[in-house]
């Protein structure tokens, strides 16, 4: 059975002592959830959220990495840094990132070998704008970008990757896809994993829902069966709403189980 993940992505959002006070408020309002949690800070608070962090249940994971372990990039950030920093898990090819600073299919596919090189843990996005969306194009953009971005891997790491559906469209609007809508994009990439790769690892690869999560919507994607957590934008910038998303996500998974087993 797949461990729900709710990540976090901060964004450009939180000094380093805004960032250790975040994490301080969040762990007495997570301690006894099962489900996986990730703060994901900017580079220069990934220091102080991982020693906030230390000893809970919290994983910090990185906004992005470049795919050379180290040389002459000025300004870039490697795998082993991230790694030796405590770092477990980090977003690639998030859309501002393919929006704003040139990411593609291929830089995104070198960026996950280079986090599993480094054992962190990627967690790719997807998704298509509204453009592509009112086109029709939704499923052959995901298609595209599952292909060309998690090709040439290996089983065992697909069972490991964490993918984020994130319609480009939903993200900081209010507007989300349809519980629905977001089960049939994710259960078509957990298909296309499973010709990819196999059933076995498509069937233990996290996918997540991302787009305006709140706690209020939380629970109707959650209760779909092939979503495994959120990765969330501005509701994770506040430890009370953050928490409720974590809350409300394991309660509602539980729910869809237990109904699935009767
Ligand atoms: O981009 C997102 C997470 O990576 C989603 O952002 P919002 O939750 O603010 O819509």
């Amino acid at each position: 059975m797949r461990q729900v993940i709710i990540a976090g992505n901060w964004k450009m959002y939180k000094t380093a002592g805004e960032a250790r006070r975040l994490v301080e408020d969040l762990k007495p309002l997570v301690g006894a959830t099962q489900v996986e949690i990730v703060v994901c800070p900017p580079f220069t608070a990934l220091a102080a959220a991982v020693n906030a962090a230390s000893g809970t249940n919290i994983s910090v994971g990185a906004q992005d990495l470049f795919w050379e372990d180290e040389g002459p990039y000025t300004g870039e950030v490697s795998g082993p840094m991230l790694k030796d920093l405590g770092c477990r898990f980090c977003i690639i090819g998030h859309s501002e990132r393919r929006q704003y600073f040139g990411e593609t299919d291929a830089s995104v596919r070198k960026k996950v070998q280079a986090a599993f090189r480094s054992d962190l843990i990627p967690i790719v996005c997807v998704g298509e704008t509204l453009a592509e969306r009112e086109d029709g194009k939704t499923l052959e953009v995901c298609r595209r970008q599952v292909e060309e971005g998690l090709g040439g891997l290996t089983p065992e790491k697909i069972a490991r990757l964490v993918v984020a559906y994130e319609p480009v469209w939903a993200i900081g609007t209010g507007k989300t896809a349809t519980p629905q809508d977001a089960q049939e994009v994710i259960g078509f990439i957990r298909e296309l994993l499973g010709k990819m790769y196999g059933k076995d690892p498509a069937q233990r690869c996290r996918i997540q829902y991302g787009g305006s999560v709140k706690p209020e919507n939380i629970a109707s994607f959650m209760e779909q069966p092939d979503i495994d957590g959120a990765l969330v934008g501005g509701a994770s910038l506040d430890p009370i709403s953050f928490a409720a998303i974590v809350n409300t996500a394991a309660e509602a998974k539980g729910k869809q189980r237990a109904h699935s087993l009767i």
